[in-house]
This record gives structure tokens, C-alpha cells and sequence, in this order.
């Protein structure tokens, strides 16, 4: 037990410069754990947290982050941990609270019943603060800003305005299937134009013909950084905000980066509202959300100029790569399964005929289109992770403490992929969802949560506004497409090629590119197809 002593002789006998490097890394480590017992919340400082739910152990000051930083396993660690500690279970980044919700039953207890309390997000001083400068809706914390843009997306997307904007989903609906009957090959792209096509007329009252489009060029490069900066681990900043008050360069220089980003998707954003308000001053714009927005003076309410140029522009980004996934996602398990082709061309055949497109009228006789949308939904979920809210005040569920400021994680992978309630849930079978007869709207204020078809349009005060210009987007080309289409797998050369089933990296649940063999059912189908667009085309004044 003489070390001590024997340093503190040895120090002593030093000259004073050389036991500087010595006091210094004393001083550092001091203030790191200083520093960490300040941001971290403790049984010591509040001893209602012995009555957290139970959760994995994590490591001392990183908690859990190193399983939850990689976001193509959280989903598998999200079903085992809900299978072992239940339906509400806990996990902790550095002081940050991770409470997860993966039953039907707390998800309407909480996010829904309470969510006054529920319905804020957590902290991102990267993605939110620095790179969106505060004013994307999706990453908005719960308060008078949010709840105005709230306003603002609700009046813009729901069921009686959506309805409105059906002629905008007909039209690109039918150059989609004139696209895949002539170019088949680029099935991805020509999704994407259309999904990007009906939320840029929605918002900013232009078209967009084709992928090439420039403008498409300019959103995508936005999202490309969205993708980047949201997704778990990539920036320590967003998991552990404490860390935003030491020197950036620690931690991946994050604020030049996101500073970068914002000054780049600002200036898209304030372009296209800049030109949308010249548009409306020369009279020369078409009647879309930005020109009722703008002639509304934001301002009056509190909205300023970059507010406003966010507002418009986060409805792309929320509306477009979303929508374009699914309908990729549906072809890739279409690809996959012929038996379900199959019955659903038989049910399209004896409903609609040869002879005519599918239309929205059909979708109550379609219940069997309806369930695969629903099945898709259910098996990919839009994110890889699961949506984070944020809790606003203290809380108790069941005995449970639940912090303030705790992240509040809906485990849709659990939920969705729960076997007492989808029997092989690994399995894509949409004849689990035939007497499933409502629009995914309608399940979502459902007052029994296991009558809840699927969680993937959220939960709550937060829940996807967008979600009827959606589900009717799925539908009609869904409908369309396998009216219209047979869809296999490739075979060159007598090899058949199996689709890749990944992911694109990134936080979004996003298919890769993959292989599949689409053609026409019949001539028959094709000239209804060429028909229907070329009569459209004749009125398109822009082409
Ligand atoms: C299949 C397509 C879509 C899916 C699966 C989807 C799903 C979601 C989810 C899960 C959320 C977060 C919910 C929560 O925090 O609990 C969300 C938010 C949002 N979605 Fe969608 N969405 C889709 C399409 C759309 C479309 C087409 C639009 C616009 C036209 C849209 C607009 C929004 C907006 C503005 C938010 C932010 C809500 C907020 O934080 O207040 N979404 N969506």
C-alpha cells in the first residue's frame, strides 16, 4: 500500500514543469466525470428511477449506444429485447432515457391517450438545431412553433382536401403505367418520378415529366443529406447532446457539417418559395399549397421566410422517397410471391374486367389489393429504428417510472412483427388482413389498439398527417399495376436471379434496386394503358 505514498515522494521531489502533464490529465479526467455526473441522470439524484422499466445492461457512460448505433441491427435487438423484458422496456445512451413501447395497449395508453405529454421529439442539435436551423416539422420539439405548422399540414393534407387532389394522382398514375409498359427496366425510377411528381404539383403546382427533371436533382440532394445526418450513430452529437458544449472537432467537426447541409437545403428551399412568390406577383402561378400559403401572409402567424420555404419544402421530403419506397417495396414482394400475383389479378379481373383502369371507386370490392398494401406496411416499417417522440413531463406506466425527456421509441418492429398477433410474421401473407376493411386512417383512431391494423403511420398528436394523399397513391398503382402487369423474377439465360431483399444504408427502410421481369398481361391491357395516357397528355399544357 506504499504506491501512493512513493508517487506522491516522487512528485514532490520534481521539478514543478514536469508534473504539469501529470495535473493536467488529473484536471481532465475530473472534468470529464464532473461533466458526466452533470449530464447524467442518477438513482442518486432522483430515486423514483429504481422504478425504470427493466432493460438491458448497458456500459458505464455509453449505456446502450453501441448496439443501438448501427441501425441495420437495432430492429433485431428491438424484437429480442420486447420478447424479454415486455412490453415496455428500457435502454439508455450516455444520460439520455430510451423508453420503448412495443404493445398496441402502451402505445394507446401513451402515445395516444396522453399525448399532450407524448408528443414532442427529442434533441437533435445536429439534425434539428444546426443543419435544418431549427425549422423541419418532422424533427420540430412539441410548442407554439410546432403546433402552427401542425396547423398548417393538417388543413393542407386531410381526408376532404386529399380527396381534392385525386385528379393529381390519376394523372401521374397513368404516365406511370405508360412508363412501365415502355421502359419496364427503370420500374424504380419511374416509381419515384411519380411519388415526387404528385407531392411537387400538390405543393409547389408543377409537374414532374421525367426522372432527368432538374428539380428532382435539386430535392434528392436534400434528402441525400437528411438521410446522412438522421441516422443513428453517425453523429455522437444526436445521442448524446450534452456533447454539444465541447469543441466540435471532437466529435467529426459536426457543426461545420451541418451548417454546410442547412446552407445548402435552404437554399433549394427559399429558391423554390422565392419563385412560387413571383410566380403568384406576375399571376402566373397554378393553384397549389404554396399559393393559398403565401396569399394567407404567413407571417400574420408567426411564420418567417426560411419557416415558410421549410414548410413547403418538408412536405416533399416527408410525401416523396416514403411513398416511392412502398411502391418498390410492394413490387419486391410481389416479385417474390406468384401466388399472391396470382389472386390478386384473379380478384382485379372479376371486379374490373379487361376493359377499363382500375379507380378509386373500385377499392372497397379490391379487399384482397387492399391487404397487400397492408401487409407491406406491416413488414417494413418506414424506418429502420422506430419512431422517436419525446416525453414532455414526468410520467408512470403500470408501476414504471418514465423520466421527462426520456425518448420515447414506438417499437414498430415488435408490434408489427408480434406472433400471437400475426401468425409467421416473418411470412408475406396478405390474407391475414382480408375483414380488414378501413383505410389505414381509420385504424389509427381505432379505440381497441389490437383492432390496430399496423403502426407504421405513427402514433398520436405526431402521426403521419399525410397519410390519406398516401394510402391513395398505394392503392391506385398498386391496383393498376397488377391490373395491368405480370411481375416475375429475371431469368437470363435459364438462370433465374434472385431479387435483392436489402435495404439502401441509411435510417429510412428503403429497398435496393433489384431485379424483376415486368410485362404486359395482354394487348388488350397495353392499349387501355396507351389510351388513358395519351388522352391525359393532349390537355397537359407544360408538355
Ligand atoms: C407510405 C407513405 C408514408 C408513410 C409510411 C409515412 C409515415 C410517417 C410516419 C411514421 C411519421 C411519423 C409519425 C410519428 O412520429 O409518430 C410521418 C410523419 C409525417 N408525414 Fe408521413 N408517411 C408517408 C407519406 C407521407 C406523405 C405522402 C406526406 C405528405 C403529403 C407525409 C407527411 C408527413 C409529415 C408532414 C410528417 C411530420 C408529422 C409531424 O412530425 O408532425 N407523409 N409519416
Amino acid at each position: 500500500m506504499e504506491f501512493p505514498a512513493v508517487q506522491l515522494l516522487v512528485l514532490h521531489n520534481m521539478p514543478w514543469w514536469q508534473t504539469l502533464p501529470i495535473a493536467l490529465t488529473i484536471s481532465i479526467i475530473f472534468a470529464v466525470l464532473c461533466f458526466y455526473f452533470w449530464a447524467t441522470p442518477s438513482v442518486l439524484k432522483d430515486y423514483r428511477r429504481r422504478h425504470l422499466p427493466p432493460g438491458p445492461k448497458g456500459l458505464p457512460f455509453l449505456g446502450n449506444f453501441l448496439e443501438l448505433s448501427d441501425s441495420e441491427v437495432v430492429r433485431i435487438k428491438a424484437l429480442t429485447w420486447a420478447k424479454h423484458y415486455g412490453e415496455v422496456f428500457y435502454t439508455k445512451v450516455g444520460g439520455a432515457d430510451y423508453i420503448w413501447l412495443s404493445s398496441p395497449k402502451a402505445v394507446k395508453q401513451l402515445m395516444d391517450k396522453k399525448s399532450s405529454i407524448y408528443s414532442s421529439r427529442p434533441p437533435q442539435p445536429l439534425a434539428q438545431d444546426v443543419a435544418s436551423a431549427g425549422r423541419r416539422q418532422l424533427f420540430m420539439a412539441y410548442g407554439p412553433r410546432y403546433r402552427t405548422v401542425r396547423k398548417i399540414s393538417h388543413a393542407l393534407l386531410n381526408i376532404t382536401v386529399s380527396t381534392g387532389y385525386q385528379p393529381v394522382q390519376d394523372l401521374e398514375s397513368k404516365q406511370l403505367m405508360y412508363d412501365l409498359l415502355n421502359d419496364p427496366g427503370h420500374f424504380y425510377d419511374h416509381n419515384r418520378r411519380y411519388s415526387a411528381s404528385v407531392i411537387i404539383t400538390i405543393t409547389y403546382g408543377h409537374r414532374i415529366p421525367s426522372w432527368d427533371d432538374p428539380l428532382v436533382n435539386k430535392i434528392y440532394s436534400v434528402l441525400a443529406n437528411v438521410q446522412l445526418f438522421a441516422t443513428p450513430g453517425v453523429f455522437m452529437v444526436d445521442s448524446f447532446p450534452s456533447l454539444q458544449y465541447l469543441p466540435q472537432q471532437l466529435f467529426g467537426n459536426w457543426r461545420s457539417f451541418g451548417e454546410a447541409c442547412c446552407a445548402h437545403d435552404s437554399a433549394v428551399y427559399l429558391e423554390l418559395w422565392e419563385n412560387l412568390k413571383k410566380e403568384v406577383a406576375e399571376g402566373k402561378a397554378n393553384p397549389c399549397f404554396c399559393k393559398d400559403f403565401y396569399e394567407s401572409n404567413p407571417e400574420k402567424i408567426g411564420i418567417d421566410n426560411l419557416q415558410a420555404a421549410y414548410q413547403a419544402g418538408g412536405l416533399v421530403e416527408a410525401g416523396s422517397e416514403t411513398t416511392s419506397a412502398f411502391l418498390n417495396t410492394i413490387l419486391l414482394f410481389l416479385t417474390l410471391n406468384p401466388d399472391v400475383v396470382r389472386k390478386a389479378q384473379e380478384e382485379l379481373d372479376m371486379v374490373v374486367g379487361a376493359e377499363r383502369l382500375p379507380t378509386w371507386e373500385d377499392e372497397v370490392k379490391l379487399p384482397y389489393i387492399r391487404a397487400i398494401i397492408k401487409e407491406t406496411l406491416r413488414m417494413r416499417p418506414p424506418n429502420k429504428v422506430g419512431m422517436h417522440h419525446a416525453i414532455t413531463e414526468d410520467d408512470w406506466y403500470e408501476g414504471m417510472f418514465i423520466p421527462k425527456g426520456s425518448y420515447i421509441i414506438l417499437n414498430w418492429w415488435a408490434i408489427n412483427y408480434d406472433p400471437e398477433r400475426f401468425e409467421s410474421p416473418n411470412q408475406f401473407k396478405p390474407e391475414r388482413y382480408l375483414g380488414y376493411d378501413l383505410p389505414a386512417a381509420a385504424y389509427i383512431n381505432c379505440a381497441d389498439p389490437y383492432e390496430r391494423d399496423h403502426v407504421s403511420y405513427g402514433a398520436g398528436r405526431r402521426a403521419c398527417p399525410g397519410v390519406h394523399v398516401a394510402e391513395r397513391s398505394l392503392f391506385i398503382n398498386i391496383a393498376r399495376f397488377l391490373w395491368a402487369f405480370k411481375i416475375s423474377k429475371k431469368v437470363i439465360d435459364g438462370t433465374v436471379i434472385e431479387p435483392v431483399e436489402d435495404m439502401v444504408p441509411g435510417w429510412l427502410s428503403v429497398p435496393q434496386k433489384f431485379d424483376c421481369d415486368i410485362r404486359m398481361r395482354s394487348e388488350g391491357h397495353a392499349k387501355v394503358i396507351r389510351d388513358a395516357w395519351l388522352d391525359v397528355k393532349k390537355g397537359l399544357k407544360d408538355e
